[in-house]
C-alpha cells in the first residue's frame, strides 16, 4: 500500500517491524521542509496505512504539529495522566506528541519487553555478555529472589546495615581516639555507581543536622582529595571511611583509599579502626579489609550492577548513617516496581517514559533528555540518571550483534536556576532535546510558609517558573514529560529511582540491547594503563639522563627512541609536560608551546629506575 507521499509503507499491522518502519519514516520525511511536522507526519503516515485506519483527522492534526488547542490538550492531559495513588506520584505525558497509532505499533514491542522484564525478575541471565543475573529489583522485595540463599543474603545484609548504622549513631561503635567519643563524619570513597547513588540520596534526603555528615572522594584528583581531607581537619579522628567498590579493584577508588590511609598515618590515627568496605566477597578490597581488620565489611552482589546498586549496602549504609529512613526508600521502590509490572502500557509508569523516549528520540537517541527538577534537593538527579541511562543504553551493538550505536543523552541541573542559563537555547535554539520536569508539590514543611507579596509565596514563584517554562517550550514545539511528587521523601526518592531503572530496562528491551554491561568503559581504562606504563619508561630514561655528568638533556625524539616507542611521541610529549608541571621533569631548553624545541631531563637522578 502506498503512503500519501508515494513511498510504500511496511505492510503488516501488529507485527510491524519498527526498524523498517523507521527507514520509511526517513525517506518520507525528505518531502517535508520542517523537521517537526515531517516527523509527525511520517509517523502517522506509515502507522495509519499499515494499520489501515481512518487517517484523515490525525493527518490534519499532524500537519499542524503538536496538539495546540487548549481543550484538546486538556483532554489529552486527562486521558493520559498517570497516577500512583499510594505514592502520590503523577506522570504527565500529554506534552509529548505520540499518536494512538504509534502506541498501537509499539504495543507488541512493549509486550515483549514486559516478558523480558518478567524473565529478568525470575533470575534469567539478563546480562548475557557477562553471564549474570540482574537482581536489583529483589533488593526491595527479597521474596522475588530466585533462591532462598539469595533472599537471605539480601535480608541479612539489610539487617546488618541497619544494626551497624544504629550502633555507630548511638556511639556503641566508636572511633578509638576521638574526643567526641563517636563518629561525626563519613568519608565515602568510590566512583561511578559506587558514588552517584549515595551522592544523590544524601543531597535529596539528608536532614539539616544528620547524625553523621557525609563527604565524597569520587575521583583520583589529588587536589580534590586534599580538599576533602583538609575540610575534615581534626574531625578525621571521628570520620568513618566507607570504601565502596563492587569490583574492589577500581584504580581511582584504590588511590583514594591510599591517600586517605596516608592522611590517617600522618595524623597518627589507626585507619583500620575507622574503615568500612562495601565490595564483592574476596575482591582485592575485601581481602585488604579482612586482613587489616577494618571495622566492618558489607557485601555487594555479583547480580547487582554498580549503576543500580543504590538500594544495596552501597546506598543504604551511607543513607542510614545520615539518619535517612532506608526502609521507606525500599518501600517506595517496591511500590513503584509493583506498578511497573502491569502489562498495560498506559497504566505502567516506566513504560510510559520508555514510550515517550522512543517517540521523542526516534528510538535512536536522536534527541537528548534534559532533566529539570524544580527542587534544589533533587539537583543531583540528572547526574545520577546520566550513568543509569547512558551507561545502560549507550551501546555499539544490539543483542543480535548489529552495530546500532544506541544511546540517550541526559543532562540537566535544576529549575528555575537553569532558566537563567540555558533555557534560552532550549526554547529557541537547536531543537535536539525533550525535557523532563520533576515537580514537587509541597514547597516547605507545613506551617513554615509566608506570602512574600500578597497572595504569593516563594514556592509559588518556583511553581510558576516550572509551568511557564513547560508552556513556553511546548508553544515552540519542544516536547516534555512532567513527573510530579508530593514531597521529597525517602519513599518518593526510592520510587523515582525505581521508575527510571525500570524505564531503562524496558527501553533497552525495546531497542534490543543489553542494558547491563559496559564494554565501552574498558577501552579507556586499558588505554590509561598503557599511558601509565609508558610514563614509567619515560621517567626511567629522564632520570638516567639526569645522572650523567654533565646532565644529558634529551629531545622528545630521543626520549621516544630510547623508550622504543617512536610512534608514541605525542603521548610522550604530554607525559613530559605533565611531569614538568609537577617538578618531576626539568625543561633544560625550549618550551612546551614548541614541542620540537624541548630538551628535558629527570627531576632526580635515580639509577634504580628500570624500564622494559
Ligand atoms: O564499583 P566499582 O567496581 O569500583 O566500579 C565503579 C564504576 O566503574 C566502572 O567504570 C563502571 O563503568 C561503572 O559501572 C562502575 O559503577
Amino acid at each position: 500500500m502506498a503512503s500519501i507521499s508515494g513511498i510504500r509503507s511496511p505492510s503488516s499491522s501488529s507485527a510491524l517491524n519498527l526498524a523498517s518502519t523507521r527507514s520509511s519514516f526517513r525517506r518520507v520525511s525528505l518531502a517535508f521542509p520542517s523537521h517537526r511536522s515531517s516527523r509527525h507526519y511520517t509517523h502517522l503516515t506509515t502507522a495509519t496505512h499499515s494499520l489501515a485506519r481512518d487517517t484523515s483527522s490525525d493527518l490534519a492534526l499532524l500537519k499542524k504539529g503538536l496538539v495546540k488547542d487548549p481543550r484538546a490538550l486538556w483532554t489529552r492531559f486527562v486521558d493520559w495522566l498517570y497516577q500512583h495513588k499510594e505514592l502520590g506520584l503523577y506522570i504527565d505525558v500529554s506534552r509529548v506528541g505520540f499518536t494512538d497509532d504509534f502506541v498501537n505499533i509499539m504495543e507488541p514491542k512493549f509486550q515483549a519487553a514486559f516478558k523480558a522484564m518478567q524473565e529478568l525478575e525470575k533470575g534469567a541471565i539478563a546480562n548475557p555478555d557477562e553471564g549474570r543475573m540482574v537482581g536489583h529489583y529483589w533488593l526491595r522485595n527479597s521474596n522475588l529472589a530466585p533462591s532462598s540463599r539469595l533472599k537471605s543474603q539480601i535480608d541479612n545484609t539489610l539487617e546488618a546495615v541497619s544494626a551497624f548504622a544504629d550502633d555507630v549513631i548511638s556511639g556503641k561503635i566508636k572511633p578509638p581516639s576521638s574526643p567526641e567519643g563517636r563518629f561525626t563524619q563519613i568519608l565515602s570513597v568510590g566512583i561511578g555507581g559506587s558514588a552517584l547513588g549515595p551522592q544523590f540520596v544524601a543531597e535529596a534526603l539528608a536532614p539539616d543536622n544528620p547524625p553523621l555528615k557525609i563527604r565524597f572522594i569520587d575521583n583520583t584528583d589529588p587536589a580534590g582529595i586534599d580538599h576533602q581531607i583538609a575540610q575534615l581537619g581534626d574531625e578525621l579522628a571521628s570520620t568513618l571511611v566507607i570504601v565502596i567498590s563492587k569490583s574492589g579493584g577500581t584504580p581511582e577508588t584504590r588511590n583514594g583509599l591510599l591517600e586517605v590511609q596516608r592522611a590517617f598515618r600522618e595524623a597518627g590515627l589507626d585507619f583500620a579502626k575507622q574503615g568500612v568496605a562495601i565490595t564483592q566477597e574476596n575482591s582485592l578490597l575485601d581481602n585488604t579489609a579482612r586482613i587489616e581488620g577494618w571495622v566492618a565489611r558489607f557485601p555487594m552482589f555479583d547480580w547487582v550492577g554498580g549503576r543500580t546498586s543504590v538500594m544495596s549496602a552501597v546506598g543504604l549504609l551511607p543513607a542510614a548513617l545520615q539518619g535517612i529512613n532506608i526502609r521507606e526508600m525500599l518501600a517506595g521502590a517496591a511500590l513503584m516496581d509493583e506498578a511497573n509490572r502491569t502489562t498495560v502500557v498506559k497504566n505502567n509508569p516506566a513504560a510510559l517514559l520508555a514510550l515517550c523516549w522512543y517517540w521523542a528520540s526516534d528510538g535512536k537517541g536522536l534527541k537528548d533528555m534534559v532533566v529539570l527538577p524544580y527542587k534544589d534537593s533533587l539537583l543531583l538527579f540528572s547526574r545520577y540518571l546520566q550513568q543509569l541511562v547512558m551507561e545502560s543504553l549507550g551501546k555499539e551493538f544490539d543483542l543480535d550483534g548489529n552495530r546500532v550505536n544506541q544511546g540517550l543523552t541526559v543532562y540537566g541541573n535544576k529549575g528555575s536556576t537553569d532558566q537563567h542559563a540555558y533555557i534560552q537555547q532550549l526554547r529557541e535554539g537547536v531543537h535536539n532535546f525533550f525535557a523532563t520536569f520533576i515537580e514537587v508539590l509541597r514547597d516547605r514543611p507545613p506551617g513554615h510558609d509566608w506570602e512574600l507579596e500578597p497572595g504569593v509565596t516563594c514556592g509559588d514563584y518556583l511553581f510558576g517558573m516550572l509551568q511557564g517554562t513547560r508552556a513556553a517550550l511546548y508553544a515552540n514545539d519542544r516536547e516534555s514529560i512532567t513527573v510530579t511528587v508530593q514531597e521529597v521523601t525517602p519513599r518518593t526518592v526510592g520510587a523515582l529511582i525505581a521508575l527510571y531503572e525500570r524505564a531503562v530496562g524496558i527501553y533497552a528491551a525495546i531497542v534490543n540491547i543489553n542494558a547491563y554491561h559496559q564494554p565501552g568503559v574498558e577501552a579507556g581504562k586499558k588505554a590509561a594503563g598503557e599511558v601509565l606504563a609508558l610514563q614509567k619508561r619515560v621517567l626511567a630514561i629522564l632520570n638516567e639522563a639526569s645522572c650523567k655528568q654533565p646532565i644529558e638533556p634529551l629531545t622528545l625524539q630521543e626520549v621516544a627512541d630510547r623508550c622504543h616507542a617512536p610512534e608514541d611521541i605525542e603521548m610522550i610529549y604530554k607525559i613530559i609536560a605533565h611531569m614538568a608541571a609537577n617538578d618531576r621533569a626539568i625543561i633544560a631548553e625550549g618550551s612546551c608551546g614548541s614541542p620540537r624545541s624541548l630538551k628535558v631531563f629527570g627531576g632526580e637522578c635515580n639509577m634504580d629506575d628500570s624500564y622494559a
